[in-house]
């Protein structure tokens, strides 16, 4: 697990180490990894310009003793103060000191630099970039290294009001920070590294994590020589219609291919459905009467109308687990899960939860972890809200790594529906199917798509590991976007490429 922690327990924890060490103790082991970092990203110092950006707290002091670091190695470094009489005296006083030049913070001084150093914030930033750092970043024309957390993100929650920067890299201190994991923020991040202070045993439980290859696998519900298709889990699946019988398809697929022991299906899409996947045993009647399963999945290309409404509260009335996506949204209301004796999961992307939240989307889209939680709350479910990082409410919440963009593409919803659907009949508590379900569909996206191979103007290999090595993998082109190089997938492909997911994730906790 990558765990996260808020600016608040941070900064406990930090008094409490800081307590037993000489002053300036953290600054200087923030300050050599920083300068650590930005030599390897290089690739060598001598000769190399790096420009410093520098604000008024102790993440512009981290930038300037990097900065003395990083002038005794041999590189030529400059400072912009962006507010030259509270600019951390100490620091400054080491660059000075190591032969670096502080200059006027003008954007001409930013032209020849190799690499440019954010110091503006760190987690005691609020709101967006001010109008000079602005001007300053939008002048940037070489990659980019944040200092903790890129300047303008709000490292609690990954909201960007206004302007921030876009870095090719964050190294961050002692935990991630929330908004280096989350978009908008992460979005903004480029590939993030963490440098150990010693905050470690200081740190209480996390307010976030993301998994990576081996927590999945301590979860993957592998069969034993005594399992029968109910021991490994049977899946209902409510879903498609005579207008969206492709939904049915790739549900079904989803969890036959994520591990099921066998899937009914109850739907109008009942030939196309054993077209394709013969070994689904298929229904004509209402999800009351399909049978014994261990969790139902309903929603995907339901339709809309009183025959979708009665799919939906049919399943609801089941004592097993039940996982509601897309058009069974529509029928869901706190009332009729509070009757339920087993847990619910929502799958909604932002657009859902708007609508279920009665607020706009862009909403949703900018402050992505306050929905989620308020989703779970008032609808007393766990609720997993989809996107490039896809998030699980829970405690602490999770958040998934393995998202690209090539999973933007239609049907792969209804995969992941089918996929946690098998992983909560298999019997993982909802927060666990739903990470997981999360976590081997994004891989399956990337699998599909081929992206995230090394490559790029900067970046971390060799020690990364799992997704971590695909993050640093992805590139940024010249406007400052995140790149993942790959080509374009189809659901099918998604299902397809479960199977050797599961195998490379499984393989990993052995
Ligand atoms: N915690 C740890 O363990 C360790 C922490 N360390 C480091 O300390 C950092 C935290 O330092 P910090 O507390 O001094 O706050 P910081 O992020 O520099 O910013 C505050 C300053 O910025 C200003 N300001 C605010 N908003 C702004 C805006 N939008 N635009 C422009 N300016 C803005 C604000 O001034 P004001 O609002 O008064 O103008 C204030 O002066 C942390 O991120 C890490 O890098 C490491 O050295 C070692 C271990
Ligand atoms: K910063």
């Amino acid at each position: 697990m990558r765990f996260a922690h808020r600016v608040e327990t941070v900064r406990a924890a930090e008094a409490a180490l800081m307590a037993t060490l000489p002053d300036g103790t953290l600054m200087a082991r923030a300050a050599a990894g920083l300068a650590a970092s930005c030599a390897q990203l290089l690739g060598g110092l001598y000769g190399r310009r790096i420009a410093l950006l520098v604000g008024s707290g102790a993440n512009g002091g981290d930038a300037l003793l990097a900065g003395a670091r990083l002038v005794r190695r041999g590189a030529t470094v400059k400072a912009l103060l962006l507010d030259p009489d509270r600019a951390h005296p100490g620091a400054l006083a080491a660059l000075r000191l190591a032969g670096g030049w502080i200059v006027p913070a003008t954007a001409a001084q930013l032209a020849d630099a190799d690499l440019v150093v954010d110091g503006i914030t760190g987690i005691g930033g609020r709101g967006g970039l001010r109008p000079h750092a602005a001007e300053l970043v939008r002048a940037v024309r070489a990659p980019v290294v944040a200092v903790d957390v890129p300047s303008g993100v709000d490292a609690d929650t990954g909201e960007v009001a206004g302007e921030a920067v876009r870095a090719a890299a964050t190294v961050t201190f002692g935990t991630y920070k929330n908004g280096l994991l989350i978009d908008p923020g992460h979005a903004y991040a480029g590939a993030v590294r963490l440098i150990d202070i010693g905050l470690g045993p200081y740190l209480p439980g996390a307010d976030l994590a993301a998994p990576q290859h081996a927590d999945v696998a301590r979860l993957l519900p592998l069969p034993t020589a005594a399992s029968d298709k109910y021991g490994r889990g049977v899946v209902g699946v409510a879903a498609g219609s005579e207008r969206y019988p492709g939904a049915a398809v790739l549900a079904v697929g989803g969890a036959l291919c994520g591990g099921a022991g066998a899937v009914r299906y109850v739907g109008p899409a009942r030939e196309a459905v054993i077209a394709r996947w013969p070994e689904a045993l298929v229904h004509a009647g209402a999800p009351g009467d399909a049978g014994r399963v261990q969790a139902w999945v309903v929603g995907p290309g339901l339709g809309e109308g009183a025959e979708a409404a009665e799919t939906v509260a049919q399943v609801l009335a089941s004592d097993v687990p039940v996982l509601v996506d897309a058009d069974g949204l529509r029928y869901l209301t706190p009332h009729q899960i509070a009757a339920r004796t087993a847990p619910t999961l929502i799958t909604p992307h932002a657009g859902e939860a708007a609508r279920l939240l009665g607020v706009d989307r862009a909403q949703v889209e900018a402050r992505r972890l306050s929905a989620l939680r308020k989703l779970a709350a008032a609808y007393g479910v766990t609720a997993l809200l989809k996107g490039n990082t896809t998030l699980v409410s829970g405690t602490p919440a999770r958040v998934n790594p393995t998202g690209t963009p090539w999973l933007a593409t239609a049907g792969s919803g209804d995969v992941l529906s089918g996929l946690t659907g098998a992983l909560l009949a298999a019997g993982l508590p909802p927060t666990e199917a739903a990470m997981t379900g999360a976590y081997l569909h994004g891989l399956a996206g990337r699998r599909a798509a081929q992206g995230g191979g090394p490559t790029g103007r900067v970046g971390w290999t060799g020690e990364a590991r799992d997704t971590e090595r695909d993050e640093a993998a992805a590139a940024r082109r010249p406007s400052g976007e995140a790149y993942v190089p790959g080509a374009p997938i189809t659901a099918m492909d998604l299902v397809t490429a479960l199977g050797p997911v599961w195998r490379e994730v499984s393989a990993s906790g052995l």
